[in-house]
């Protein structure tokens, strides 16, 4: 049997990563915005444009509180935080949604956005990975070191120094791999299970800009930096 220890060094690189991820979360809350009222497509575009927009601006804070990310070659850096945006949203969107919430209040949330304005078609891919985030009770360790490893991952398109960004992605699985083993010992398949969720996070990425393209109203309107972000305009 495995003697797993987290070392003070991963410990200290836990904590920056969690910090971060704590100090630049979204404000405002979406959820409790959802449940109170029900909006026009054209409002929950509007409220999922300023809710996207403000998310890049704090993932780009986030990223920089990554130990070595601003010493990685700069194209690099643009390259990883454009090529995890989308992902990086999807992925807050579960955590907000798989949230504690009282009884009954998930139920409504989900019934607000299937009505939101989003096209059918997109609605399974999109709860079943909400569902699936959902069903693996995340402590918020894991959800910061799966944010960092998303962003982190060597394989995005135009990413020049891809040994570079495995140096530093490296690290946080290891810390990951040791953290899931010491909160589910109990289920040896968790890290696994965990890193399974990055590839279904990958397959939501192709639908992103039809999701967007075919929300149901007339003349889409993007923040500038969205259509640098999102492959819509
Ligand atoms: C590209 O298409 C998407 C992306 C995300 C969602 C989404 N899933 C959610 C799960 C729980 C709570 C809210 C949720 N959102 C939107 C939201 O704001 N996501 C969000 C963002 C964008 C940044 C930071 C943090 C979050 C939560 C609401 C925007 C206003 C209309 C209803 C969805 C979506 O729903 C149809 C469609």
């Amino acid at each position: 049997k495995e003697k797993v220890e987290i070392t003070k060094a991963q410990r200290a690189l836990m904590k920056v990563i969690v910090d971060a991820y704590n100090r630049h979360k979204i404000p405002q809350d979406v959820a409790k915005k959802l449940l109170q009222d029900q909006y026009s497509a054209e409002e929950n575009f509007l409220l999922l444009t300023e809710m996207a927009t403000s998310q890049v601006q704090v993932l780009v804070e986030f990223t920089k509180n990554i130990p070595g990310f601003l010493s990685l070659n700069h194209e690099d850096q643009i390259a990883l935080l454009k090529g995890s945006a989308v992902e990086a949203m999807f992925l807050r969107s579960a955590q907000v949604f798989s949230q504690k919430m009282p009884n009954g209040h998930t139920e409504v949330l989900e019934e607000r956005i299937r009505k939101s304005g989003i096209s059918e078609e997109f609605m399974t891919p999109m709860f079943n990975f909400y569902k699936s985030i959902g069903e693996l009770h995340m402590i918020e360790e894991e959800q910061a070191l799966l944010t960092a490893i998303t962003i982190l991952t060597p394989d995005r398109p135009f990413v020049k120094d891809q040994q570079a960004v495995e140096r530093l992605q490296e690290p946080m699985l290891e810390v990951l791999r040791k953290l899931c083993v010491l909160q589910h010992p109990q289920e040896p398949q968790y890290f696994a299970r965990l890193l399974g969720r990055l590839t279904e996070l990958r397959t939501l990425n192709h639908y992103h800009a039809e999701m967007l393209t075919s929300w149901r109203m007339n003349d889409h309107k993007f923040t500038p930096l969205l259509c640098e972000i999102w492959d819509v305009q």
